[in-house]
């Protein structure tokens, strides 16, 4: 069974963002969440991600780095594996196969038994993973679902990631997306910042990915949601 299965809770690290004062890797691994994952558009570099990776892999929680770029991949025993996002609403198909190519074809390292997929969904038009990848966010939920079908049936996607970077989704494109996958795993990820904003997130998504505010409030807000993600899971929800 892959890693992700049991993951209710991520939380991604912007190498290119600090942590609130006074609070260290050590104090967002204990949060509860169940694997961080490093990555980030804008600003990337090796060597920010590589400080990021090494800082995370001394506790003992799952770390993955999801590159945004051939560029920023490193190699470590630190990590636990590489999610490497494919964009499917990308407008510049560099962001579907071309940057794959790339790196596949500079980088003799690559360690296939820990290097998986995530098919992204953008959403969010003023999202700067949207500009960067030219993504078509002008979608529906019939648009969005048929996308996650796409993934999952002709694709092959382990996993669909619906993306909002920056703001709260849609709840009903949310669903729909949760509604027509049979197998793969939905992640969520944008705007959660409280335990509502979580526990409604995770009533749809199987995963949900909390990024900026471990950056801008810190690991006590993050602990919320880490709440209501395992509320929205437990047997007794609503769901
Ligand atoms: C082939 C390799 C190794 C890399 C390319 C991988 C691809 C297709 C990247 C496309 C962009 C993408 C989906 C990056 C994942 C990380 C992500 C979505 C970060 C969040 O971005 P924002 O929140 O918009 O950006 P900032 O927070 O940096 O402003
Ligand atoms: O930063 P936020 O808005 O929490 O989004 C999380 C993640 O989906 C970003 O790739
Ligand atoms: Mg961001």
């Amino acid at each position: 069974m892959s890693d992700w299965a049991d993951w209710d809770h991520i939380v991604k690290i912007d190498p290119d963002k600090t942590l609130v004062d006074g609070e260290t890797f050590e104090d967002v691994a204990a949060t509860g969440t169940d694997a961080i994952e490093v990555g980030g558009t804008t600003g990337m570099t090796e060597e920010k991600m590589k400080r990021v990776v090494d800082a995370c892999g001394k506790h003992d929680i799952p770390v993955y780095i999801e590159p945004s770029n051939p560029a920023s991949v490193v190699h470590s025993d630190r990590h636990d594996g590489y999610l490497i996002p494919v964009v499917m609403n990308a407008g510049d198909v560099a962001w579907i196969t071309g940057a794959h190519k790339e790196w596949i074809r500079m980088d003799d390292e690559i360690d296939w038994s820990r290097t998986f997929t995530e098919a992204y969904i953008v959403l969010n038009p003023e999202a700067s993973v949207a500009s960067y990848t030219q993504a078509n966010c002008d979608l529906d939920a019939d648009d969005v679902a048929a996308y996650a079908e796409a993934a999952e049936h002709l694709l092959g996607q382990e996993i669909v990631y619906v993306e909002y970077s920056g703001m709260l989704g849609d709840t009903d494109i949310v669903a729909a997306a949760a509604d027509i996958l049979d197998d793969a795993t939905l992640f969520y990820g944008g705007g959660i910042h409280d335990y509502e904003s979580a526990r409604t997130m995770a009533q749809h998504a199987d995963t949900i990915v909390v990024g900026d505010l471990v950056h801008d409030e810190g690991v006590d807000a993050v602990r919320e949601t880490v709440k209501g993600a395992k509320d929205a899971t437990a047997p007794t929800a609503d769901r």
